[in-house]
């Protein structure tokens, strides 16, 4: 099931189209890496899914339904907002009361949202952030990371199914960034919340992220899955022989697993990172004379800019 779908999602302030035509497709369970320049319109993005922007045009389908379509339009409504209680968010800095402790703060909102066992449940999240020797101190008192993790143990109040984090790593040290990225991980294992992350910290999305979308100017670039990722960033070897058909024939037979491209001109393109030595070896013992060799690396960061840039992202 698709947990988010959106079509033709658009924004204007005034003029100006932060967001335009914008196709996404989140599954549940996926930890889906949401990734894009400054101003590329993640954010705006993430407020359109969760209610707190209205679309200039298009639809968020949520939780597999319109709510129109599922409740009939005399409900559209409150179908609406039991879907948007569905989603924990945190986008921006957590709104924290400051003279008010970590505790005070989660029964605050408990109260807004009517949890029932408020006292209980607001224990259990700060317990899932790592919190729970904090509870009593005000918040003012936190360091950046603290006030994540209760800005995050505050998106959980409500149970939620979806998780919308932007920027959730911002501002926090490296100890801080993998103590999130766990705690992210074992929240969408354990209790199979899927999450949305925007981000610009590639090297922990790249550790977490099942499923990717880049934005450029307000569009959707391209979505993919983690694997292909993988597959499109492992880096590539380049082989150029006087007989290319007879080259591939022996390289495919001596690396049945690797996938193959042959470009015009007799080059032969391998996916992945090879040991260059034992390929060249292996073409010369069946008697190939290779006239041209590189290995070509990719990383994630270059891959993804690329792709911000609207660049070419294939081997
Ligand atoms: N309320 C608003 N009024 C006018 N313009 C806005 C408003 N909110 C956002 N924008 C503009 O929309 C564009 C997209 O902003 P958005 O915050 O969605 O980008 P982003 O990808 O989240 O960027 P960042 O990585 O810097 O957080 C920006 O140019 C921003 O200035």
């Amino acid at each position: 099931m698709n947990v988010i779908e959106t079509r033709g999602l658009a924004k204007a302030y005034g003029e100006r189209r932060v967001v335009s035509d914008f196709a996404m497709t989140v599954a549940a369970g996926d930890i889906y890496g949401f990734v894009g320049k400054n101003g590329a319109g993640k954010s705006t993005v993430m407020k359109m899914i969760c209610g707190a922007v209205t679309p200039t045009a298009g639809e968020v389908v949520l939780f597999g339904a319109a709510p129109e379509r599922r409740e009939g339009r005399g409900a559209t409504a409150s179908a609406a907002a039991d879907q948007v209680r569905r989603i924990g968010v945190l986008i921006e800095e957590p709104a924290l009361l400051p003279n008010l402790s970590a505790y005070d703060n989660l029964m605050a909102k408990a109260l807004a949202l009517g949890i029932a066992d408020g006292p209980a449940r607001c224990e259990e999240v700060l317990r899932l952030v790592g919190l729970q020797g904090a509870g009593k101190r005000k918040t003012k008192a936190f360091s950046l990371g603290m006030k994540q993790r209760l800005g995050l143990a505050l998106a959980l109040l409500g149970s939620p199914d979806l998780l919308l984090l932007d920027e959730p790593f911002n501002g926090l040290d490296p100890e801080a960034t993998r103590a999130m990225r766990n705690l992210i991980v074992h929240l969408a294992e354990t209790f199979g919340i899927t999450v949305v992350i925007s981000s610009h910290v590639l090297d922990q999305l790249d550790r977490m992220a099942t499923r990717y979308g880049v934005i450029a100017e307000g569009r959707m670039v391209r979505e993919m899955t983690a694997g292909e990722v993988a597959a499109e960033c492992g880096g590539s070897l380049r082989v150029r022989t006087a007989d290319s058909p007879r080259a591939l024939a022996v390289l495919e037979e001596a690396y049945p697993a690797a996938a193959f491209r042959a470009e015009p001109g007799g080059t032969i393109v391998m996916a992945g990172d090879f040991d260059t030595e034992a390929v060249a070896r292996t073409l010369s013992g069946a008697g190939q004379v290779v006239l041209e060799f590189s290995q070509d690396h990719r990383d994630i960061e270059d891959y993804f800019v690329a792709l911000m840039e609207g660049g070419a992202t294939h081997v």
